[in-house]
């Protein structure tokens, strides 16, 4: 209704003067004052009524475009937080990003600008264009043939531009791709005095923006050129044309003139048509990225049912995956009929070699993939049975790298569970071993902690995310050990935390350092995807293989000083 109302008022203002020099020239050519002095209010009348509707319908439409953007802004937001695993895991963050920002703006600078002037402008070209049909239509018909042929090829300029425009876009998220490397890596650059190749990176991808810009540029001269020329001649026929039908008394001099007026507006129409539509094709290219990024599929809120459910056994305790099957892609198989069953109160170790699976079978067991085949059933239900979230309220999980948000730490304690009072915060940060540390602290359980919790340590904010942990409180805790090296102290306070943790819990933790999980109840040796031992540290050791090589190399080397991981 508002832009109907905003491109109605756009298109009748080009028409008052075309309208009004028909009337007056008439007028005066008759000498008839008083016709001049009737058609002069009648204008004027028009006129203030135009100029004042014409900034309030504009605002209602700005507002309307607003709304329309922060609705889309959000179901982006909304839409992100949905997305599977497997989508941020195989998107830079910066395409994401660049998606919901550069793309963005240009839908909304089309809302604003171009679908605005060409439904005002086709309107006062269709007004126009009838307003010279009721003047004269053998004139009209045939400035509107010409038009056509204007149109034709403004539109034959749009495919090219629309693929130069689709590259730039794309080259935008590259960079943005880029930005957020730079500034997530800068340890790492400097480190590694990667500044000048990353800079090489971004003044190639810089050049080409410029060249596809350049480009874009041409395309648009040349067609300006073009549309120069045709305007000319369409100027010159009209004149020459419209000099012989009025000479020949077929039409007065104020129709002419007004006929000159109209032509211009209907020959703007069929010029901008071409050269809005090229714009169209930028903004069509932006939309596009967005909406490419809306209908990506969400992760559902639950999995499909295995096709051989297994049937439920209470002696297979809390958790078990029965002939757990995966692969990221269709012919691969990451992990290949797992089995494994968790008592209650039992702590399940994964250990194995690097790239054997571990990750992935957590991933799996954190319901962040759905398996190829078999299934994971946790307290006797399927996964299918829980909705993911369901699923997940009954999981705690401390990631190899804890993330921390920007905010208090108290506030990043009480992610795991949002209604924790203050004094179950600080239970489970006392239980985390990270109170002391927090009391140091410049606002002890107030202070923020920075971006991604940069104002603090490692084994800190390993502490913290313990301490998150404690607090969900959750049937099963799923570990990822941290492979960041801590000082001792840092090592053992963490460990402390994580021991405090997995008290009484049901745990399954990949293990990186042997030596934390000589005293798991089971350990699970995850080897090419498959399980190829199982027992507990002594019946592994006894058997001589995976484990026993993993551990002997392990001792190795803490024998020799060089750390650990297995
Ligand atoms: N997102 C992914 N897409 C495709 N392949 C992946 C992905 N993540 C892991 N892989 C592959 O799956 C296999 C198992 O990897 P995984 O990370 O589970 O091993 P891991 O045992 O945890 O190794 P590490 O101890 O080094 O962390 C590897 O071959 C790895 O390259």
């Amino acid at each position: 209704m508002n832009l109907a109302g905003v491109c109605l008022i756009e298109a009748l203002v080009p028409l008052v003067l075309p309208m009004l020099i028909k009337f007056v020239l008439d007028a005066i050519t008759n000498h008839d004052m008083k016709a001049v002095w009737k058609v002069s209010f009648l204008f004027a009348g028009v006129t203030a009524i135009l100029c004042l509707l014409l900034p309030v319908f504009s605002y209602m439409f700005g507002k309307a475009v607003k709304k329309v953007m922060a609705d889309l802004r959000l179901r982006l937001f909304e839409h992100v937080g949905k997305l599977p695993m497997g989508y941020f895991e195989n998107t830079h963050s910066g395409e994401s990003m660049s998606r919901m920002t550069n793309d963005l703006g240009v839908v909304e600078q089309a809302f604003n600008g171009s679908i605005r002037s060409l439904i005002a402008m086709i309107m006062t070209g269709g007004y126009a264009a009838v307003f010279m049909f009721l003047l004269d239509w053998r004139f009209a018909l045939a400035m509107i043939l010409l038009g056509f042929f204007i149109t034709y090829v403004n539109t034959r300029f749009a495919r090219p531009i629309r693929r130069i425009s689709t590259d730039i876009q794309a080259l935008t998220g590259k960079q943005l791709e880029m930005l957020t490397e730079s500034i997530a890596g800068t340890q790492v650059i400097r480190m590694f005095q990667m500044s000048n190749r990353l800079l090489r990176r971004y003044m190639s991808s810089n050049d080409q923006m410029t060249a596809l810009s350049v480009k874009r540029s041409a395309k648009n001269a040349s067609l300006s050129s073009a549309n120069y020329g045709l305007m000319w001649i369409n100027n010159g026929g009209v004149f020459i044309a419209g000099s012989i039908m009025m000479i020949n008394g077929y039409m007065t001099l104020g129709t002419m003139l007004s006929l000159i007026l109209l032509l211009a507006e209907v020959t703007n129409l069929f010029r901008m048509l071409g050269s809005l539509w090229v714009d169209m094709q930028a903004s069509l290219a932006g939309a596009a990225r967005v909406f490419e990024l809306l209908d990506s599929e969400e992760e559902p809120s639950r999995y499909a049912c295995p096709a051989d459910p297994v049937d439920y056994d209470p002696s297979n305790g809390i958790m078990e995956l029965c002939n757990g099957t995966f692969g990221y892609a269709e012919e691969e198989r990451s992990l290949d009929a797992i089995q494994f069953n968790v008592h209650q109160g039992q702590v399940v170790a994964l250990v194995g070699p690097s790239g054997g699976g571990k990750s992935t079978l957590l991933k799996l067991l954190l319901g962040f993939y759905p398996l190829r085949q078999g299934e994971i059933r946790l307290q006797g239900k399927g996964m299918a049975e829980y909705t993911l979230s369901e699923f997940r309220d009954r999981i705690a999980y401390v990631p190899q790298e804890s993330y921390l948000f920007d905010g208090t730490i108290a506030e990043n304690i009480r992610y795991g569970r949002m209604d924790a009072t203050i004094e179950e915060v600080e239970a489970a940060a006392r239980a985390a071993h990270a109170h002391p540390f927090i009391m140091e602290q410049p606002d002890g359980y107030e202070t923020r902690v920075g971006d991604r919790g940069a104002r603090l340590s490692g084994g800190q904010k390993q502490r913290i995310a313990i301490a998150r942990a404690i607090l969900k409180d959750a049937p099963v805790l799923l570990l990822d050990e941290a492979t960041a090296s801590l000082d001792a102290e840092s090592e053992l306070a963490v460990h402390q935390g994580l021991q405090r943790l997995m008290a009484g819990r049901t745990t399954i933790a990949v293990a990186h350092r042997l030596s934390t999980i000589r005293h798991a109840d089971v350990i699970c040796v995850i080897d090419q995807g498959k399980i190829a031992e199982q027992g507990t540290h002594d019946q592994l050791l006894a058997l001589g293989g995976v484990y026993k090589s993993l551990h002997d190399i392990q001792a190795r080397n803490q024998g020799a000083g060089l750390g650990e991981g297995a």
